[in-house]
């Protein structure tokens, strides 16, 4: 045997892992403060990269260079930074054995139990038209270094790679993540440098950076059930959720367990006039912490009645799961169009409501908006003109308030500063309680995507499939979302066949649907559905695959001539 030796009798049990210590270092920067300010007024120590670090530095956070801990300065224009043992061994050091403890302390290197990477962005370089020396400097060799080391150590180290997870590390920051999440982690650390190198190889083949068609995923139910990012419902009764504190302090929802105590110790905010009919009593109560819907501030009009906050919540949970400025338009809890701006949009939030609102006027008439972007005088003189329940977004321009305030029957809510959802849904049954980690899985870059038929399509194609595929998970199921530059058209939702979603999304986007791309939240388990689709004209498809009929499915494709890709991962919300 060429590997190290093992001996299970040596390891010392590690599940829930505070994080003392956190290496940041990453090439897309978004959200990266918030998080290192979230660690930091946790106490934990940050230790970061060059501009990663300048960056939190100049935030006024208290950060610790790189160079200063390996004390050996960044060299060859960046190519050797983190490339250290005192990065290497804080990172690899499995504390569960005591020898390696004892060798950490005796080399005076400190351990880290939280590292933030992402890597430089190989990908967007080719696409943007880059060639030879200029694309081989955008191969991240540290990063995916630090990624495989810390996820290879996820006994002791929990790895993000995914700016997503950030809320949910910055939930977590005084307590540390479990080993299922910290496994959970790496799994998807190893998923994110296998995508990228596979990138860089086909690069070196001549070939385009996305994946190469390959034969139909396996169906997901026949792949290994992944742990999940929340600790299983531990078996046997829940324990009783304890008193509320006097003080309530932020909860971790992140885990069943931490949602349940956190629903113990909610307060009511106030009775709604009645629940979703007029005879029903109803109330909100808010969750100790929580920066959600229930948090937003009334900035006018009448009190938020019970239905309104279901589809603001929606509304929210569409619009934000973009990190471009989006817009959703919801009606009883379902979007009835989603966008994002208009590329070169001069003001990007009204561009995307003018396409969201434009997707389904007439459903839109008395619905709820949800912007993930402050709504300016643009946006609000569109809005001024539609009968519309509510708008929810992080701001107001005073220009749009005002003009938005002279509607009587508008509810307009200011979120909450560092707007979040849980970190676990919980939902009633008779005599009992379903909890699940929320849908934040993310299976949208089409890099992890397998084509199934047809021919590469270009990129603006491919990021219309990715927008819909993105779109159409906040849409109830069946979904089908027929979308073309970065708007929904048609949106087919909540039937009880998925055929019905299909001619309700066709009809919908009327002549709109020729030409547009299509996601299903689910496999097709027929070729009908789909078949109405290509008889209205979709150029390109993504969905999971894994039906029986998958050849039946693609077989009527590839004779439409059109491409489709196969996620491996559906989208159900029910
Ligand atoms: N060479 C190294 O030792 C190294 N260590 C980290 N990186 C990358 O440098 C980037 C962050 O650098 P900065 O904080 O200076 O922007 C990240 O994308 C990270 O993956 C490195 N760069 C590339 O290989």
């Amino acid at each position: 045997m060429s590997g190290p030796q093992h001996d299970p009798s040596l390891y010392r049990p590690r599940d829930q892992v505070p994080f003392r210590r956190a290496l940041l270092s990453v090439s897309d920067k978004a959200g990266v403060v918030e998080l290192g300010e979230a660690l930091a007024a946790a106490g934990v120590e940050l230790v970061s990269t060059g501009s990663t670090a300048k960056l939190l530095a100049d935030a006024g956070l208290p950060v610790t260079e790189v160079a200063r801990v390996t004390g050996f300065a960044e060299a060859l224009d960046g190519r050797v930074k983190t490339l250290h043992p005192a990065i290497h061994a804080g990172l690899l050091a499995d504390l569960r054995l005591e020898h390696h403890e004892r060798q950490l302390v005796e080399l005076g290197i400190a351990p880290f139990e939280l590292v933030v990477v992402n890597l430089y962005p190989f990908v967007e370089t080719v696409r943007s038209g880059a060639e030879g020396d200029a694309v081989v400097e955008q191969i991240d060799i540290g990063g995916p270094a630090m990624v495989r080391a810390s996820a290879k150590n996820h006994a002791n180290v929990a790895i993000v790679t995914d700016p997503r997870v950030y809320p949910l590390i910055a939930r977590a920051a005084g307590t540390g993540l479990t080993l299922l999440q910290r496994r959970a982690l790496a799994r998807d650390a190893f998923a994110h440098t296998a995508a990228y190198d596979g990138a860089v190889a086909r690069w070196f083949a001549g070939e385009p950076v996305e994946a190469p068609a390959a034969p139909a995923a396996p169906a997901p139910a026949a792949q290994a059930e992944p742990p999940a990012l929340v600790e299983p419902m531990p078996g046997g009764t829940p324990a009783a959720p304890p008193a509320p504190a006097p003080e309530p302090a932020a909860a971790d929802t992140s885990s069943a367990s931490g949602l349940l105590r956190a629903v113990g110790a909610a307060t009511l905010v106030q009775g709604l006039r009645y629940g979703e009919n007029s005879h029903q009593h109803a109330g909100l109560f808010a969750l100790p912490g929580g920066r959600g819907i229930t948090q937003a501030e009334l900035l006018h009009g009448k009190p938020m009645s019970f239905n309104n906050y279901v589809d603001a919540d929606a509304a929210l949970r569409a619009a934000y799961d973009f990190h471009e400025p989006a817009v959703a338009v919801v009606k009883h809890a379902n979007p009835c169009g989603i966008a994002i701006a208009a590329p070169g949009a001069a003001d990007p939030i009204a561009s995307a409501h003018e396409r969201a609102h434009a997707c389904d006027p007439v459903s839109a008439f008395g619905g709820v908006i949800a912007a993930n972007r402050t709504v300016t005088l643009a946006m609000a003189e569109t809005v001024a003109g539609i009968f519309t329940e509510v708008v929810v977004a992080p701001d107001f321009e005073p220009e749009a308030l005002e003009v938005l305030s002279r509607k009587k029957n508008v509810r307009l809510l200011r979120l909450p500063e560092g707007y979040a959802r849980e970190g676990s849904e919980l939902r009633q049954v008779s005599g009992g309680l379903l909890v699940q980690q929320p849908d934040t899985f993310d299976a949208f870059s089409s890099h992890t995507w397998r084509r199934a038929s047809g021919s590469h399509v270009s990129d603006a194609v491919l990021a219309d499939l990715e927008f819909a595929w993105r779109a159409c998970r906040s849409v109830k199921s069946n979904a089908i979302l027929l979308a073309s530059g970065g708007a929904s058209v048609g949106v087919g939702m909540g039937q009880v066949n998925r055929l019905d979603s299909c001619r309700l999304a066709v009809a919908r986007a009327g002549e709109r649907a020729a030409g547009s791309v299509a996601a299903s939240d689910a496999f097709f388990p027929f070729a009908d559905g789909l078949q109405i689709l290509l008889d209205a004209g979709i150029s390109a498809v993504v969905q999971p695959g894994g039906s029986v009929r998958d050849d039946e499915v693609i077989a009527a494709a590839e004779a439409a001539g059109i491409t489709m890709y196969l996620t491996g991962e559906r989208h159900f919300a029910h």
